[in-house]
C-alpha cells in the first residue's frame, strides 16, 4: 500500500436532481461507467472507495463501500467520509458522472504533491476551480467538520482557506486541450450527446450493482 497516494474515492452519493436518474448507475451499451471507473483507477491505486448512499444496491463489489456521516452537505460531506475512510494521505477524488480518466494527470499532479505540505492538488478553469479529478489530503477531516458545522457548503472558498496547491488551466490543457477530463454528466441531454459520440467502455464483470 502507498502510504502518500495508495486510496481513490469516487463520489456517489448526489440527489442527481438534474439527470432525473440515479448518476451511480449511468451505463454506456449496457456497461456501467463505475466499472470503468474502477479498472481505469486499478492501474494507480490499491484501494478503490465509493461514496454512495444506497450501498444496498450493490452486489459483492471490489469497492469500499461508504455512506455519507455528515449528510445532505453535499460534495464536501461525501469528501469528508471518504478521506476519513482512506488509508493513505493523499487522495484522489473523481465523480461518479465524469467518464473521462486520465492517467497522465493524475501522475502529474502526484509529482506536484509528493513529499510536501498541500493538503489539496486542484486545477483551475477561468476564475472558477474543478473540484474532481483532484486531491485531497486526509489532513483536511477536522477542518471540513468545523466548516460543515458552521453551515458552510462552499468547495471553493474552503479550498481557499487552506495550503491548495493550484494547477493552472495552460498547465491542465497540455493533458487534455479540450478539457475532456473534466467533463461531467449533469443532464439527459449532456450524457446523450456524450454517448453517442462515445466508445464502448466495454466492461461490466458480474459482481456490479442489483438493477433496481
Ligand atoms: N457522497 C455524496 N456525494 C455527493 C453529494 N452531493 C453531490 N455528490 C457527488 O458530487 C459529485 C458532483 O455533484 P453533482 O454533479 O452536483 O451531482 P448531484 O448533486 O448528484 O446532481 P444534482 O442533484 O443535479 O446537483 C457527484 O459525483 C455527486 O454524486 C452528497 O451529499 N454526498
Ligand atoms: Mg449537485
Amino acid at each position: 500500500m502507498d502510504r502518500e497516494f495508495g486510496s481513490a474515492v469516487i463520489l456517489a452519493g448526489g440527489k442527481s436532481r438534474r439527470m432525473g436518474f440515479d448518476k451511480q448507475f449511468l451505463q454506456i451499451k449496457n456497461h456501467y461507467l463505475l466499472c470503468h471507473h474502477g479498472k481505469q483507477l486499478a492501474n494507480l491505486f490499491d484501494q478503490i472507495i465509493v461514496v454512495t448512499n444506497t450501498p444496498d444496491l450493490y452486489r459483492d463489489p471490489p469497492f469500499v463501500l461508504v455512506s455519507d456521516e455528515l449528510c445532505d452537505k453535499g460534495p464536501l460531506g461525501g469528501i469528508h467520509i471518504g478521506l476519513k475512510t482512506a488509508s493513505s494521505r493523499q487522495v484522489y477524488f473523481l465523480a461518479c458522472d465524469m467518464p473521462n480518466i486520465n492517467l497522465d494527470y493524475i501522475r502529474f499532479m502526484q509529482q506536484r504533491l509528493r513529499g510536501g505540505t498541500n493538503t489539496a492538488c486542484i486545477t483551475r478553469f477561468g476564475d472558477w476551480i474543478e473540484p474532481f479529478n483532484a486531491f485531497y489530503a486526509r489532513d483536511l477531516v477536522p477542518g471540513i467538520e468545523d466548516y460543515l458545522h458552521r453551515g458552510h457548503h462552499s468547495l471553493f472558498q474552503f479550498l481557499h482557506e487552506h495550503d491548495t496547491h493550484y494547477v493552472s488551466e495552460a498547465d491542465a490543457r497540455r493533458y487534455s486541450p479540450d478539457w475532456q477530463m473534466f467533463l461531467n454528466l449533469n443532464t439527459r441531454e449532456e450524457f446523450e450527446t456524450w454517448r453517442s459520440a462515445s466508445p464502448d467502455t466495454g466492461f461490466n464483470p458480474s459482481w456490479v450493482v442489483e438493477s433496481r
